[in-house]
Order: C-alpha cells, then sequence, then structure tokens
C-alpha cells in the first residue's frame, strides 16, 4: 500500500490506534486535516482489532476467492488507519490552477521529504479519477508538524478547503457520483443524503458548464433528501461552498418520499401521463446511498472491532429494500440510478437488489467495467449465507429456516435468489481495503430495461412506521442519530463516547425511537397528503412550506417588478435576460426585507406546484442579495445607508456573484489591478484617496453601493502578486472608501494564493497574536530557567537552560499553530 512511517507515526505515542465509537459515512464533510481522527475516541491497539465473528461471517459469505493469503490481506488492511483523499473542484474556474499548483510547485517540494529516518510519501494522484483531481496524501501528523514543506502544504489545503476549492472525502465515497454521471440538465434525487459529500460532488457535476461567460444556471435540479432533521443542516452547510439557483433540501423518509409534480412544459417526457396537467416529476439520476450497518468504515471507525455482529445488517435489510423501491418509482424511463453502501454485508447489498429487482423486473443491473477502468473492484456476490442471530446460526435457505423459525425476524428476500432467478448481481461492484488502500464499499448501477420502459414499479410493504421503526436495530438508529460527521469548524466537539460503547450503551436511542417514530407518521401522512397544486407562490398566495407547523420560514416569491429588484437590477446594470421573477424571499410576509434568494426555473415549478404543507423544505436556491446593515454609518468615512439611496441598501453577496455574473453587462464591471486588490485586502475599509489613479476614477463614475471588480490577470505582478486569471470579486463604493465584501476566510485564502501570505486584518491579528504568546511563553520559560540555573548556581548551566527554552516554545508554538488550523 505504500505507506510511510504509519506503523509508528500513525497510531501516536501509545502505538495505538485512535478509535471513534459508532460508524460514520464513508463521505464526510470535513475540512482538509490529515489524520483527522487522531483527536477523537480512545485507543485501540492493533493486536485487539480482531473479531472472530466478523472474520468468521465474512469467510462464510465467500467474499474472496485468493485464499487464505487474501483474507489475511484483507483483515491486516481493516486494521490500518485510513490515508487522507480529497478532490478538486471539477467547476471551480481554480480546479486547474490547483491541479498545477499541486503538481508543478507543491509536489517537488514534497518529494524526498525524509522523516525519523523514513521516506514521506508525496500527495499523488488517484489512479481511477477523472482528469488527476482526486488526490491522496498521508503523512503522519508528527511529520506534518516538524517539516515546514509538509506543514504548509496542508495549510494550503485547509484553506482552500474553507473556500470550496477542495473537499476531503473518503476516496471510496467519491465514486457513486462518477458512476451517475450527472449532466447540467438532469433533475437529480439524492435519497439519504447528509452529510452531504455526495451531495456536493453531484452539484458540481450539476454546474460542470458553468463559466463567468456562460450561465452559471443550470437547467437542472438537485434534491438532496435526509430524513433526520439534525443532519439536513449539514448538507446546507455542505452545498452552501457551491451556491446554486438549481438546489433544495427535503426532510423526510426516502422511503415514503412522496411525489412531486411538475407543470407540463417542465416535465420533458414524463412516464406518467395519466395527469396532463400535473404530470409527475421524474428523476433523471438517482443515488439511494442508504444508511447501513458501516462495517467497511472500520479503518476509521474502530469501534466495530468490538461490537460487530450480523444482526445489524439483517435488521437495515428491509429498510434498505423500501428506499430502493421508493426510488425506482421515481426514475424517468431513461434514468439511471445508483444504489451503495459502506457495508460489505450481502444482506445490505446483493440481497436489497435482488429483492428491488425481483419485485420490479422492468430494472436491470448495468455491467459498468468501462466506466473508471483503472479502479480495482470485485464482482457483486450471486449467493451468502445469512445468520439468524448474534450467535452466528446460519441458514442456507429460507426454507430451512423457516421451517426452523416459523414466526422469525428474517424474511424470504434475506436469502440468496432461487435456483431459476437471475438478478446479474456480478454487475454489482465491491470494493475492498486491501484492493488500493481504502475503506470497502459496495455500487450498484441500475436503470430500466430498454425492452420496458414503462413497465409498473410493484413497491413493497409500506412501512408500518411508529412500531416497526421503534424496534429497528440499534445500528441504524445510531446512524440516524450520529453527528459524527458534523465538519469540525461548524460544531462544538462534544465528549466522545467511549470505544466500546455501543448505541445502547451510549443511551441514546430512546429519545430518538420517539423522535423517529413521531416523524415517520407525519412523513407517512405527508407522503399521502402530497398533491399537485396549480397556483404558483406569489405574494399573498399561498406559500411552500408556509403554514407547515414547521418552524422553516414559507418560500415566497416576489413580483419581478418589486421595486427592490429593480433597484439592484438597476444598481448592478443586470441585463434582460437575469430571471427576475425566480426570486423568492423567506419570511410569512412575502417582503424583501432582509434577504433575496435566487432559484432556477425547475425549483421555482416544484416549489410552485406541489403541497408542501408536511414535507419539510430545509432550503431551495441561493440567497443572492442582502440587505447592507448600517453599519457602514458608524465609520471614519461617515457614510451612510442614506447616502447611499434606497435601492443600493442591498449588496451583492461574494456566494451570488458566480450565478448572477453572466447577467451583468461588462462595461459596468469595475476595472482594476494587484495593487488594488492588495489594499482592499489589507484594510477593511481603505480610503479611495488612496488607490491608483485609474481604479479613482473608474470607482467615482459609480453610483454608492454594491459593485463588481475586476482585478486583471494582466496587471498581476505589481504587487507581489500572482494571478493566474481575472479575478471578480464584490466590493461596496461609499463615499470615500471602497470594500471588498468577502468573508474573513475567503479573505485569508484569497491573500495567501495571490499574494503568497496572509495580509488581510485578521491574518495580521492572529500572527500577531500567535507571536505574542510565543514571546509570553519565552519569557515565563526564560524566566523559569534562569531561576534554575541561579539556584543550581552555575554560569554554564545557564547558556544550556536558554537554549532548552527555545525548543519548548518553538514546541508550544506548533501546537497553538495546530489548534488553530483545526
Ligand atoms: C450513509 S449515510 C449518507 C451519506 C451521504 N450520502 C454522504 O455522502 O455524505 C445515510 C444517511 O441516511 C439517512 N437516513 C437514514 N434513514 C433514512 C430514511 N429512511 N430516509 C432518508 N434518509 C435516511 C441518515 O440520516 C444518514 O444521513
Amino acid at each position: 500500500m505504500g505507506r510511510n512511517k504509519r506503523g509508528s507515526s500513525r497510531r501516536g505515542r501509545g502505538g495505538k490506534h485512535q478509535n471513534s465509537s459508532r460508524p460514520t459515512d464513508a463521505g464526510d464533510g470535513h475540512p482538509v486535516v490529515v489524520n483527522p481522527d487522531d483527536n477523537r475516541g480512545e485507543m485501540l491497539a492493533k493486536e485487539d482489532m480482531h473479531n472472530p465473528k466478523f472474520e468468521a461471517y465474512y469467510k462464510r459469505q465467500a467474499l474472496l476467492d485468493g485464499g487464505e493469503e487474501e483474507w489475511t490481506k484483507l483483515f491486516e488492511a481493516f486494521k490500518e488507519p485510513l490515508p487522507t483523499t480529497f478532490r478538486i473542484a471539477r467547476t471551480r474556474q481554480t480546479a486547474q490552477v490547483l491541479k498545477n499548483a499541486i503538481e508543478n510547485i507543491y509536489l517537488p517540494q514534497l518529494t524526498g521529504i525524509v522523516f525519523e529516518g523514513e521516506l514521506v510519501d508525496p500527495p499523488r494522484p488517484l489512479s481511477w479519477y477523472p482528469d488527476g483531481l482526486g488526490w491522496h496524501f498521508n503523512v503522519s501528523k508528527q511529520a506534518l508538524r516538524k517539516n515546514p514543506d509538509l506543514k504548509k502544504f496542508h495549510n494550503f489545503l485547509v484553506f482552500e478547503t474553507e473556500v470550496g476549492n477542495i473537499t476531503r472525502q473518503e476516496a471510496v465515497s467519491m465514486l457513486p457520483p462518477l458512476f451517475l454521471d450527472v449532466q447540467p440538465h438532469h433533475k437529480v434525487l439524492d435519497l439519504c443524503a447528509a452529510p452531504g459529500s455526495k451531495t456536493s460532488q453531484l452539484l458540481e457535476a450539476l454546474h460542470s458548464s458553468a463559466s463567468p461567460t456562460a450561465s452559471s444556471v443550470p437547467p437542472g435540479l438537485l434534491i438532496a433528501n435526509d430524513s433526520d432533521y439534525k443532519r439536513t443542516h449539514l448538507l446546507i452547510h455542505q452545498s452552501a461552498r457551491l451556491p446554486s439557483p438549481a438546489f433544495m433540501v427535503t426532510n423526510v423518509d426516502a422511503s415514503i418520499f412522496p411525489t412531486l409534480y411538475l407543470p407540463q412544459d417542465l416535465a420533458g417526457a414524463a412516464l406518467d401521463t395519466r395527469k396532463p396537467k400535473a404530470p409527475q416529476l421524474l428523476f433523471d439520476r438517482i443515488l439511494c446511498d442508504v444508511p447501513c450497518s458501516g462495517d467497511g468504515t472500520l479503518r476509521k471507525n474502530i469501534g466495530i472491532w468490538k461490537w460487530w455482529n450480523p444482526m445489524d445488517g439483517n435488521g437495515l435489510h428491509s429498510l434498505q429494500v423500501r428506499i430502493l423501491q421508493r426510488a425506482m418509482r421515481m426514475l424517468h424511463p431513461a434514468g439511471r440510478l445508483v444504489y451503495s453502501t459502506c457495508s460489505l454485508n450481502p444482506i445490505e447489498n446483493e440481497a436489497v437488489l435482488a429483492e428491488a429487482l425481483r419485485t420490479n423486473p422492468a430494472f436491470e443491473l448495468v455491467d459498468v467495467p468501462s466506466s473508471l477502468p483503472e479502479l480495482v473492484r470485485r464482482p457483486g456476490l450471486k449467493s451468502w449465507t445469512p445468520a439468524a442471530d448474534r450467535q452466528m446460526t446460519f441458514f442456507e435457505s429460507w426454507d430451512e429456516y423457516h421451517a426452523a423459525h416459523p414466526s422469525g425476524k428474517l424474511v424470504r428476500s434475506h436469502f440468496p435468489p432461487d435456483a431459476g432467478e437471475d438478478f446479474k448481481l456480478e454487475r454489482s461492484l465491491r470494493i475492498y481495503p486491501h484492493l488500493q488502500d481504502t475503506g470497502g464499499f459496495f455500487i450498484a448501477v441500475l436503470q430500466r430495461k430498454a425492452s420496458e420502459p414503462s413497465a409498473a414499479v410493484k413497491e413493497g410493504k409500506r412501512p408500518a412506521a411508529a412500531d416497526e421503526v421503534a424496534d429497528a436495530p440499534e445500528t441504524k438508529k445510531a446512524r440516524l442519530e450520529s453527528d459524527e460527521d458534523v465538519p469540525m469548524s461548524a460544531t462544538p466537539v462534544s465528549e466522545a463516547p467511549p470505544a466500546t460503547a455501543t448505541p445502547m450503551e451510549q443511551g441514546r436511542l430512546l429519545p430518538f425511537a420517539r423522535h423517529f417514530a413521531d416523524r415517520h407518521r407525519l412523513d407517512a401522512e405527508a407522503a399521502s397528503s402530497s398533491k399537485p397544486t396549480p397556483e404558483p407562490t406569489e405574494r399573498g398566495k399561498k406559500p411552500a412550506g408556509g403554514d407547515n407547523g414547521f418552524k422553516e420560514m414559507p418560500y415566497n416569491f416576489i413580483p419581478a417588478d418589486d421595486p427592490v429588484v429593480q433597484g439592484c437590477i438597476e444598481q448592478l446594470s443586470l441585463t434582460p435576460a437575469f430571471p427576475a421573477s425566480n426570486i423568492l424571499v423567506r419570511n410569512p410576509a412575502g417582503a424583501p426585507a432582509r434577504s433575496l434568494y435566487l432559484t432556477n426555473d425547475l425549483v421555482r415549478a416544484v416549489l410552485a406546484h406541489n403541497d408542501f404543507r408536511r414535507v419539510r423544505i430545509m432550503t431551495a436556491g441561493t440567497k443572492i442579495f442582502t440587505k447592507q446593515e448600517g453599519g457602514f454609518g458608524k465609520r471614519a468615512d461617515t457614510s451612510t445607508d442614506a447616502d447611499a439611496g434606497g435601492a443600493s441598501q442591498f449588496r451583492l453577496l461574494s456566494e451570488g456573484l458566480p450565478v448572477v455574473l453572466p447577467y451583468i453587462k461588462p462595461e459596468s464591471i469595475v476595472d482594476a489591478d494587484a495593487g488594488a486588490l492588495r489594499m482592499l485586502v489589507e484594510a477593511y475599509y481603505p480610503l479611495l484617496a488612496g488607490f491608483g489613479e485609474a481604479f479613482v476614477s473608474a470607482v467615482q463614475a459609480k453610483p454608492p453601493g454594491s459593485h463588481v471588480a475586476r482585478f486583471s490577470a494582466s496587471a498581476g505582478d505589481g504587487a507581489g502578486a500572482t494571478l493566474p486569471h481575472d479575478l471578480l470579486l464584490p466590493i461596496w463604493k461609499s463615499n470615500v472608501s471602497v470594500s471588498l465584501m468577502i468573508d474573513k476566510k475567503a479573505k485569508s485564502a484569497l491573500s495567501l494564493r495571490v499574494f503568497g501570505e496572509d495580509l488581510s486584518v485578521a491574518g495580521r491579528e492572529l500572527a500577531e497574536k500567535q507571536r505574542l504568546k510565543r514571546e509570553k511563553a519565552d519569557a515565563v520559560a526564560a524566566e523559569e530557567d534562569a531561576a534554575a540555573a541561579r539556584a543550581a548556581g552555575g554560569a554554564g548551566a545557564e547558556g544550556e537552560a536558554e537554549g532548552e527554552a527555545d525548543a519548548d516554545a518553538d514546541a508550544e508554538g506548533e501546537a497553538d499553530a495546530e489548534g488553530e488550523d483545526e
């Protein structure tokens, strides 16, 4: 596997591997931080990473055909910590720049580094990831601390992650979106989406043709759904890094996801034409990344070694079947569906596929040998042997089991297909850790058979909801409730449960079971009550998401001729093509009080033509304008909102810029150079008088308020800047000053990229704080050492103590810097 130093360094000082006690998804939304698990949970020695049931169960399933040697490889690979992998966002203008920076600047610096006598692996591209945008970087925390080049690269990754150009994601978690092959016009549904690493990949694919010159608003749609309310906030957080008018987040049980409707003109070639006025919204792409036992994540969730048992997979099987069956019903005839889990268990994988295909013969598994050809994979299993209890009593067939346990919990579909059934299960993909140093994963691609485009989908028994859910296995509830994937920057750290605690021991099940049962009941009611509502939700009419008992604000579209909308159009010189009728606000009055959101036509139609009273919409569209609060009035330059005029009280948000930019008349953009950018980065409100003549006259020609500036790459070198391409950024003009309207983190990332150092006020303050802390630590240490030396009474001892004090202070400084990164 080509690891460096991992035996010793990844296991930390105690020679142990860090643990987190419950499974997390293969995908996660953490910022790129090397070895992120190193500060969580308890330690587990490598020799304790052993579970006879786990090993016996999978040997019984005959996962591998390479003999004892391969089994050893598999189990040994599971004991190794997972390497860090990340991907560069394809949609960003910066994708090529970042790839070049890694290949041509960082890679040479990181090649040949020796740490503690061993060669450190430089970052390397994931061979199967398209266009070299997926990367593997595996280095110990100690090496990262001590080596300045490694540390510099790590800082680069952290900053680019903060601004959404890079996403840390487990390698296998990148696979389902790649197999879905989403195009900008697709209607996409991600049914079990939180925390959202795959969602953000899907969103990037939806925006793949976006550029500042073409329309950044894809015609398609992505609905990301999760049944866990808390976790839907992670989805919103993740996707905020790629603001999209084509994006919605919903919160409902996927197995009863309601049928949505569209007006005829937007529905395309809909399957169900029985309701000509309100055809069903059928999706071109659906991802079912279902809740699972998660034993493929053993490398990062080492608690699984302790509490793994076959009943987790058995208990999840029926829900997984229902979610997949529901997805099949919502797929467009020419659509594609991906089913995935981070579990190795055939009961959660092949058995689910077999049952879904059995109940719906119009579908088939797609053979995908030529997709991602470099990806090493194994075929899906055609047969397996369920275990009926924790003691691992195996039954070869349903008949045998049913005879022994007439009212047992296993059902027919837990068992392999009969001899006469051939679902071509070998077309699904199994990924094992030893194949290419990843987690374990399962993927299957499904589509309707060409010969039966409109065969009806027969769904399995509908969920009986509350009782059944309350009886659900612990792992399912634990996964649903888990907040392990909360991005570090977004969530306070809570005390980690002990390594060996089962979810039951963590005492979290009962409240959750109640909550889930309630939600399930509400969702069931919602599904049955969902029906088309023909009226668009303009001001004064019934708003989507309003009057629904949810605390989320309703969605109200405002008229295109609203004075605030028109004011924004005028202020930024937007062309008539700007979709002014797709602007919504989120308050019951439907007034443009604070923020204006933009949707595309499809999201507008979905909001307007469906009854969302019982389906919680967490977000829809993207915020583009916001009211500029009166803070400017208090500043030294004394400008006020009143100075700026009514309309200009709204300003363009930096996250709204890519969406609005294609509609801004090019001649209205303020031309600027790197010198101006430097001044704008260095101060919050630099005075206009301090800028170069050309910039001053360009700005003076504009009214006060929100504008966009183009910092030209050709004029980049002047201020020590490296501008690989033109930069377009929102600015705010007041009477005597100009400000760059991006947040602190984005400013720091920009400064690092363009000027090679963080010149921002926040960056300078942070550096100063660190310097003072170091000085203070130096002084304290020197004082202590001097006192010790005086006590020892020797002049020679004083000199030595001084040297040691420096070393201690250095170590402390490093620890501080690291704390701040994370
Ligand atoms: C494997 S995780 C999904 C990971 C996600 N696709 C990603 O890449 O970040 C499974 C998710 O399914 C959600 N879930 C569990 N039961 C569900 C249900 N009945 N309907 C919808 N979502 C469900 C869980 O809350 C969890 O967030």
